[in-house]
């Protein structure tokens, strides 16, 4: 588990959802979007809100946000239940929800922060370096005094982020927030956030498709699926927990026919390629037993192993595995 997740009892969430669910009524009837959902984030964390198309992600981000009526349950942002006190809650969270850029295009790119600042009741004249500093982060200082009207998609995004960072609320809720930045600003946008965590205490949620990234800055991921949550941990327990489910083989010459279809019907078999005179295959073994289970088949069938080397599973892979309809649970698979 991430250290921040064993933070003793005395120390409240941060943000704080119980029991969350909400409920649609669509053209085709009544849709659960999220189903009697729970979790809390404390202050420092980095989550990643993961899950596919339809998951509920958005749902739950706007319903924390207050920008959606739960059907049922509860949320509080610094102990501020967000339904009832929407505007005091406001004090505590920031977010760059997929498609509002609300940065002032009239003014420049110091102008916004400076104006987003000020509306949070910071004077800007005591925030120039910080506000340099985020500029710098988001490659914009050669544009800082350009009106963001005359900027890129990409870069008005940055001036949107850029705003929502001086606001400086403990609390920022980020969708997709690498989207359409180039490698460079991608990856300093990555470090800037970790410091915001790590160093200020900052709680900083993200929801986004690319779990490379995910994997790179969070330091827990939800695992949403059809409205449940079917994970969370920190990245590190998730990737320990599948770790060495998959096996390349490499065999040096062609085995008999029917071993492809032995290890299929036994195993779940990933991937055949036969070569002239050779085979490779990746193989999914839970445990030690379905491992010499398999070398045994191998033996018998008189497959000649040049080589098996485990599969490092990376996040995606996790996620693929949680989510999909035949998934193992992280209990199964830890058994
Ligand atoms: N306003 C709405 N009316 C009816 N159904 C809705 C509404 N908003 C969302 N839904 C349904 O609720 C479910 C969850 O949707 P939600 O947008 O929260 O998912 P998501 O995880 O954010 O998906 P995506 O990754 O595609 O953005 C989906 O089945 C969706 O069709």
């Amino acid at each position: 588990m991430s250290p921040r997740t064993t933070d003793p009892p005395e120390h409240d969430p941060v943000v704080s959802v119980s029991g969350l669910t909400k409920r649609y009524t669509g053209e085709t009837g009544r849709v659960t979007a999220v189903d009697d959902v729970s979790f809390g984030i404390q202050s420092g964390e980095i989550v990643g809100l993961l899950g596919p198309n339809g998951a509920g992600k958005t749902t739950i981000v706007k319903t924390v946000l207050g920008l959606i009526t739960p059907t049922r349950g509860d949320v509080s942002i610094h102990g501020v239940p967000v339904h009832e006190a929407r505007s005091r809650a406001y004090n505590y969270v920031s977010a760059v929800l997929e498609g509002a850029r609300n940065v002032y295009w009239r003014l420049s790119v110091r102008e916004n922060l400076a104006f987003f600042a000020g509306l949070h009741g910071i004077d800007p004249r005591t925030r120039v370096d910080r506000h340099e500093a985020i500029i710098d982060t988001l490659g914009l200082t050669g544009k800082a005094d350009e009106p963001a009207k005359n900027l890129s998609r990409g870069m008005k995004q940055k001036v949107a982020l850029g705003c929502t960072l001086a606001r400086e609320t403990p609390v920022l809720f980020l969708d997709e927030p690498m989207l359409g930045l180039d490698v460079e600003t991608s990856r300093d946008l990555q470090t800037e956030l970790q410091r915001l965590a790590h160093e200020e205490d900052k709680t900083i949620v993200i929801t986004s498709h690319d779990m490379d990234i995910i994997e790179a800055v969070c330091d827990r991921v939800i695992v949403l699926s059809d409205g449940d949550i079917v994970a969370d941990d920190s990245v590190d327990s998730l990737l320990d927990v599948f770790q060495s489910r998959s096996y390349r083989v490499q065999l040096t010459e062609n085995p008999p026919a029917h071993l492809r279809e032995q290890l299929d019907t036994r195993f779940q078999l990933l991937d055949w390629r036969t070569d002239t005179d050779s085979v490779e295959f990746e193989i999914a073994l839970a445990g030690s037993e379905e491992f010499y289970e398999c070398v045994d088949i191998l033996q018998t069938a008189e497959a000649t192993i040049r080589s098996v080397t485990e599969i490092e599973p990376d996040l995606e892979d996790v996620f693929v595995e949680l989510t999909t309809a035949e998934s193992v649970s992280p209990e199964e698979a830890e058994s």
